[in-house]
């Protein structure tokens, strides 16, 4: 018995669509979710550690397009969501919405550091404010990073910032800017040499292979000069056509799944936090927004997959640190203050014990085998710094805040998953302030957008409910069948939803809530319909036994595979069948 699906909720969206790569099914982590949230929200929102971020948000230039060659990505270019911003207040408009809220303080630098260890940012984060826990005093980052660090090619060391002051919710950025910086993201996922064996077309066929910032570039600026040309072609069909943009072989890449997912799942986590946390520009109302749920999310499904994807291999890479963090002689949270360290630790270990309690949710030593080993990894995280660079195009403060918080955590769940030895204890304290802070608050970031999820899920399906009654009502009005008083709604409305129904009314009384009662009803009516179900029922059952054989030599022969599959190391089909019980409206 596959004790995962057997549950109602299991694998409800898409069966088992997780399974083939993070062995693990979405109840087990919905499961897992309910225990980890809690203590998962204490941390990122009670300790000053956790809440708050570093980040060079104004000295960095977004280094792939500029308004020249046609392409744009700041925030003028950023199309705002309603036609004329000018007839709302300016409180709602994108470009109030976008920006930094809370207090911002500059990286001390070098003499007040010595000067005042324990208060180097004196005091602008607030009063309250730990900030040894807060500051870091770091140089270079290593080799294996997957992420840019925060104070390449800058010489600002960047700002910090409070996480909680500035919430991911929605912003109004949208529009060519914010859809040309998710295409050049997906864009990322394509890129590597080996797919482009006809570079000549790049115009760089001679040059050595540089830095994958170079390339990615060079691709991104065929395909700008492609799409103007096209825009171009329309008024003179004697534009010229570039041969060759180097996206063609975009299927070649596709296999490299994992990069795909986590990028993917990252997008579709903004999205959730954005309909749930959306600002009708019109009223003011901050409220979920069903539609865009599920013009987003719902409609894809393996969308939502990829994020439940994204909790898993995060819940692995913290589950995986719980060793390296527990001892204060391995890592010191808060230099200055010791009670701070000790209470942030119990707050962490809460959660990375949490974390270890499902094993083998996600299984990273299958990945990066057959040979590609070092060199996929190499590419991965190549990337992983092409998105992060990408993230300065992001025309809107607080979508880049959290975009290069979320690109850090992933790519620091990487970093930890494939650089760390799988002994008990990890030797190097490698994981440097902003790293720890952006995996724990990109972990928060997943399981809040799970759980809106499941509720806009419920939402969901109150709808179709109320949708249905609504249909059935109308039928049997059309009958003249109904008695007035059965003909309010009687389901549960979402909240906010732009599609919501009308809501029931609180002191509905309980009477009004029962069904409807069909009058005017013969015996040989209920007894044709009684006999009509046991005729159903009937063929369901006959239909289940013919099935049957068919059914259990497909199990056999897919378990089979499988097996084998598993034996040669070959990644593992989906399981495509499952225990579930019958559903009563098929009947
Ligand atoms: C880094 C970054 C951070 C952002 N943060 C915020 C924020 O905090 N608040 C806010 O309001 N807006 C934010 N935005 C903008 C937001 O993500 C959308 O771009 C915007 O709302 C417009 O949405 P859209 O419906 O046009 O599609 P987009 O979300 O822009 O998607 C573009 C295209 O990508 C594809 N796509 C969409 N989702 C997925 C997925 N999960 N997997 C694979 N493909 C997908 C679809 O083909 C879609 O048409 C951010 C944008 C970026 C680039």
């Amino acid at each position: 018995h596959n004790s995962e699906s057997s549950s109602q909720d299991a694998c409800a969206i898409s069966p088992n669509a997780i399974v083939s790569d993070a062995c693990a099914s979405y109840s087990t982590l919905e499961r897992l979710n309910r225990d980890v949230k809690p203590p998962l929200d204490e941390l990122t929102q009670t300790t000053d550690f956790f809440s708050h971020y570093r980040i060079n948000l104004f000295h960095k230039k977004c280094p792939f397009w500029n308004d020249e060659n046609g392409m744009c990505g700041n925030i003028a270019c950023a199309v705002e969501t309603l036609d004329n911003e000018d007839d709302i207040p300016p409180v709602w408009r994108a470009s109030e919405l976008g920006k930094l809220e809370g207090p911002r303080a500059r990286h001390p630098g070098k003499s007040v550091q010595k000067e005042e260890p324990k208060r180097p940012l004196q005091g602008l984060l607030g009063e309250h404010v730990g900030e040894s826990c807060v500051v870091e005093y770091d140089d270079e980052c290593d080799d294996r990073d997957y992420c840019v660090p925060e104070d390449e090619s800058a010489t600002s060391k960047g700002d910090y910032v409070s996480l909680l002051r500035n919430p991911e919710r929605f912003t109004g950025y949208a529009g060519d800017g914010a859809k040309q910086v998710w295409d050049a993201i997906y864009r990322e996922n394509c890129f590597q040499r080996s797919s482009f064996s006809h570079s000549a077309a790049l115009g760089q066929d001679t040059s050595p292979r540089g830095p994958a910032a170079m390339d990615f570039k060079a691709v991104i600026e065929a395909a700008g000069r492609q799409q103007v040309l096209e825009q171009q072609r329309q008024h003179n069909p004697l534009t010229p056509f570039v041969a060759k943009t180097g996206l063609e072989y975009e299927d070649e890449c596709l296999e490299k799944r994992v990069f795909y997912r986590v990028i993917s799942g990252m997008h579709a986590s903004i999205s959730t936090h954005l309909c749930w946390d959306f600002l009708n520009q019109t009223t003011g109302q901050w409220q979920p927004n069903l539609g865009c749920y599920i013009n987003r999310l719902h409609k894809f499904p393996d969308r939502i997959s990829n994020l439940y994807f994204n909790y898993a291999l995060l819940t692995r890479a913290i589950a995986k640190l719980e060793p390296y963090l527990s001892q204060q002689q391995d890592y010191m949270f808060c230099l200055g203050d010791p009670e701070q360290d000790a209470d942030t630790r119990a707050k962490v270990m809460a959660v990375t014990k949490k974390a270890a309690s499902v094993p083998q949710i996600f299984d990273e030593s299958l990945m990066f085998k057959n040979g590609e080993g070092p060199s996929l990894k190499e590419d991965f995280r190549n990337r992983f710094r092409n998105v992060s660079r990408l993230m300065d195009c992001v025309g809107c403060d607080k979508c880049r805040l959290w975009g290069k918080l979320q690109t850090a955590g992933y790519g620091t769940a990487l970093k930890v998953l494939f650089e760390f030895d799988n002994n008990d204890k990890p030797q190097l304290p490698v994981l440097k302030r902003t790293e720890l802070v952006a995996l724990f608050n990109t972990y928060a970031r997943l399981s809040s957008s799970m759980k809106a999820i499941q509720k806009f899920r419920e939402m969901v399906e109150q709808d179709e409910a109320t949708r249905k009654f609504e249909e059935r009502l109308k039928e049997a009005e059309t009958l003249n069948i109904i008695p007035d008083r059965a003909k309010k709604p009687r389901h549960a409305i979402v909240p906010g939803s732009s599609e919501a129904a009308p809501s029931e009314s609180a002191d509905e009384s309980h009477e009004e809530r029962e069904a409807p009662e069909y009058h005017n009803r013969t015996i040989k009516d209920e007894f044709d319909e009684e006999l009509g179900r046991v005729i159903k029922v009937l063929k369901y059952v006959l239909t289940s036994w013919i099935n049957f054989p068919v059914m259990l030599w497909h199990i056999i022969t897919s378990e089979l595979i499988r097996l084998w599959q598993f034996y040669i190391g070959l990644p593992v089909n989906p399981r495509s069948w499952g225990f579930e019980l019958p559903r009563v409206d098929e009947l």
